[in-house]
């Protein structure tokens, strides 16, 4: 797998580092709120498990699966929800926890679904972001690294479903992607 990556931008140790970081603050900014904390799978998993772990206050947690890459390195602009929430969010402090904004495009949908179902407040935590690849407008509240434009795998991102195991995070060699 690490025969892939072309070059490590953050170690697993830089990464724990930061999460904890995020967790702390997280804690000070939502205590005594009973945030409902949203990973958005299936890439957010790895850094949702290490962030709550670092949240010293009483949360709740759901989940939601969305799918805008399929097999391909760029967004087909199509936000999918393949599993939705089981909890309501009208009235809660939401929380939603992405892996990464690229484009954007998957977070701006989200916050207009929670939006609309009435959340009382709707704040994001990446842990990535890319700014150069916007299309849209946005950002995130809370933002661990921000990275440049390639991309990247591990620490639950994939590429075609592959990578996310991987502790770091690194830039994909672009020979397994273009044939
Ligand atoms: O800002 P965007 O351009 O929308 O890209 C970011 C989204 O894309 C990835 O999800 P993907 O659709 O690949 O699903 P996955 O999490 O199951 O890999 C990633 O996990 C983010 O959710
Ligand atoms: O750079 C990326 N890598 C993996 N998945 C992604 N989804 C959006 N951008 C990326
Ligand atoms: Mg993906």
């Amino acid at each position: 797998m690490l025969n892939d990556i072309e070059e490590v931008l953050y170690d697993a140790e830089q990464i724990q580092r930061k999460v904890r970081e995020l967790g702390e603050q997280l804690s000070r900014d939502f205590n005594g709120r009973n945030p409902l904390v949203i990973c958005v799978l299936k890439g957010a998993f790895i850094f949702m498990a290490d962030l709550v772990k670092s949240m010293s206050i009483p949360l709740e947690l759901d989940f939601m699966a969305v799918s805008s890459y399929g097999v391909s390195t760029k967004s087909s602009g199509v936000v999918k929800i393949v599993k939705d929430l089981d909890t309501p969010v009208e009235g809660r402090d939401v929380l939603i926890v992405e892996d990464i904004i690229d484009s954007g495009l998957t977070l701006s949908y989200l916050i207009d679904v929670l939006e609309r179902r009435n959340a009382k407040s709707v704040t994001v935590a990446t842990l990535f972001d890319k700014p150069a690849r916007r299309t849209v407008e946005l950002e995130a509240d809370y933002t661990g690294f921000t990275l440049p434009d390639a991309f990247v795998v591990g620490y639950g991102l994939d590429y075609a479903e592959k990578y996310r195991n991987l502790p770091l995070i690194g830039i994909l060699k672009p020979e397994v992607y273009i044939k």
